[in-house]
């Protein structure tokens, strides 16, 4: 693993406030991360936080899921956090899927929930 954890954060629309509210509470540890996001969180993200150094790709309907899916393919991701929203259909599911896949293949901590979330910033605090 890199110095700097290389920390994936994604949430769709009805998650984003919490994943905002989430970052609150890991200010100092994020701001030793190299950060990537899907491109409307990353923004929410440098908004809410300015000194965290945020890199925004595309929005994930148009293709940000993709590319997180390909960093994690090229060993540029150590851990994602993606806060989903398992109430609403996405037109972009499948991108959703393969980047889980990706996840799961190269096995990757991703964390789908705030609980889980909370747990991989802990255990990554801890070392
Ligand atoms: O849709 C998303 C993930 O599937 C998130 O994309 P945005 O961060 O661009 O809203």
């Amino acid at each position: 693993m890199a110095d700097r954890l290389r920390l994936a954060l994604i949430a769709h629309d009805a998650k984003k406030d919490d994943l905002v509210q989430f970052c609150a509470a890991y200010l100092p540890l994020l701001e030793r991360c190299d950060i990537v996001a899907t491109g409307t969180t990353g923004h929410r993200i440098s908004d809410a936080y300015p000194k965290l150094k945020v890199r925004a790709l595309r929005s994930g309907p148009l293709g940000g899921d993709q590319q997180i899916g390909a960093l994690i393919a090229e060993g540029a991701i150590d851990a994602v956090i993606f806060l989903v929203d398992p109430l609403t259909p996405m037109p972009h599911d499948v991108d959703v899927k393969a980047l889980m896949r990706l996840a799961v293949h190269y096995d990757i901590p991703i964390a789908l929930n705030v609980a889980t979330a909370r747990m991989v910033l802990q255990a990554h605090e801890a070392h």
